[in-house]
């Protein structure tokens, strides 16, 4: 039987289970099983086969934003409207089969945006290009799902839906679980919290599932099955931000338009009419979590033609990460740092290499004596 006529099977008999105290360790078992055959569908193709064509686009830049969502709801006009790269666009489905890469500059970061052909249901499991999509928004700092305000609500769902099968989490926080084999003793589970979801019978059934008998367990907040499975697939799970775009407003009501804009994490647009445009760019630099910082040499005023950036998921915002970003030893030289903006109390602080800059901060560097 195939991987994916396993995962059906296993659908069937958790929609059959009912739900309750009694049989929550046999489904959280299930789900375990499914999680699996999951991570089986990922495994790259044995023998080869490489990159698939016209995906191997390259890194560039501070950030990477892949923009992933159904066909024609406007992702190459998007990208032609913010970015000087054309990216072809029509009113037919699957204008774009390859991955095109442009960018935006903006307060002194240069983010490369993405653009991809649509994916539909199935994607997950393969269809249209949705494997390759899907890798590319695996790879990226921040993934703007691209939604028509038409038909939004049951896009993001199924969207959702399809990321969420391979292991991407749109918007979480990976759990706060700590989990560790171990060599003998057993399953051990703790916790610090009350917990309504889980207990050392559910965890001993999902850890024996995965073959592993020894293990020391602690769970800091009242984590789901689903949660605790995330963490023992750690290695196929992704926690990935993400910004909800809604095109095409031109299309629906000033009523609809505020529905849509209250939403968490949404930015309304128009690429045809350029509404919001500019607002958008600016989401996406605040989601990225980027930090401009500038550098001063003593004696000297800031330098405040470019900015070093720092970005909260790849580096983060600590003061060595800027020294990396100087100089790759500069970090191992560095006596002491003086700081002048939003993250010290006073001018001119002194800070070690622990501390956590805010944007547009001032930096002076001073290295050891040799
Ligand atoms: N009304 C309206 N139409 C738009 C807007 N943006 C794009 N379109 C139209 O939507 C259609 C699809 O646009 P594309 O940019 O090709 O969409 P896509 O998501 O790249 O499509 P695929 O590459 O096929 O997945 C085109 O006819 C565009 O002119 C918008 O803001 N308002
Ligand atoms: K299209
Ligand atoms: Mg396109």
């Amino acid at each position: 039987m195939g991987v994916l006529e396993r995962i059906k099977e296993i659908e069937l008999e958790m929609s059959r289970t009912q739900k309750n105290k009694a049989t929550e360790g046999h489904l959280g078992l299930l789900k375990a099983r499914m999680a699996k055959l999951k991570a089986q569908l990922l495994e790259p193709p044995k023998g080869g086969g490489g990159k698939a064509e016209g995906f191997d686009v390259g890194k560039y830049g501070d950030a990477r934003v892949a923009l992933i969502g159904f066909p024609s709801v406007g992702k190459s006009t998007l990208l032609s409207t913010v970015t000087p790269t054309q990216s072809e666009a029509a009113a037919y489905e699957f204008t774009t089969l390859t991955c095109i890469p442009g960018i935006v500059n903006y307060k002194g970061a240069t983010i490369q945006l993405l653009d991809l052909p649509g994916i539909i249901e199935g994607a997950s499991e393969g269809k249209g290009r949705g494997r390759q999509v899907i890798a590319v928004g695996r790879s990226a700092d921040l993934i703007l799902m691209v939604l028509d305000a038409q038909r939004s609500s049951e896009q993001k769902e199924k969207i959702t839906q399809e990321l969420e099968s391979v292991g991407i989490r749109l918007n979480q926080r990976r759990p706060d679980i700590t989990f560790q084999k171990k060599a003998q003793n057993g399953v051990m589970f703790n916790s610090t919290c009350q917990l309504t979801h889980m207990n050392q019978e559910i965890a001993r059934k999902i850890c024996h599932e995965y073959k592993i008998f020894h293990a020391e367990i602690l769970f800091r907040e009242d984590a789901t099955v689903d949660q605790f499975i995330d963490i023992i697939e750690k290695k196929n799970r992704s926690y990935i931000p993400c910004l909800y775009v809604y095109n095409k407003i031109d299309n629906i009501s000033i009523e609809e338009i505020n529905d849509l804009a209250r939403q968490d994490d949404s930015v309304v647009i128009s690429c045809n009419m350029q509404l919001n445009m500019d607002y958008l760019i600016e989401r996406i630099w605040q989601k990225l979590g980027l930090v401009r910082v500038y550098t001063k040499k003593p004696g000297n005023k800031p330098d405040f033609s470019q900015p070093l950036i720092l970005t909260e998921r790849r580096d983060g915002h600590s003061i060595e990460a800027a020294c990396t970003q100087i100089h790759r030893e500069l970090a191992s030289d560095f006596r002491c740092a003086f700081v002048w903006g939003k993250s010290t109390k006073h001018y001119a602080q002194r800070c070690g290499l622990k501390h956590q800059l805010c944007d547009e901060d001032v930096v002076q560097i001073l290295k050891k004596n040799k």
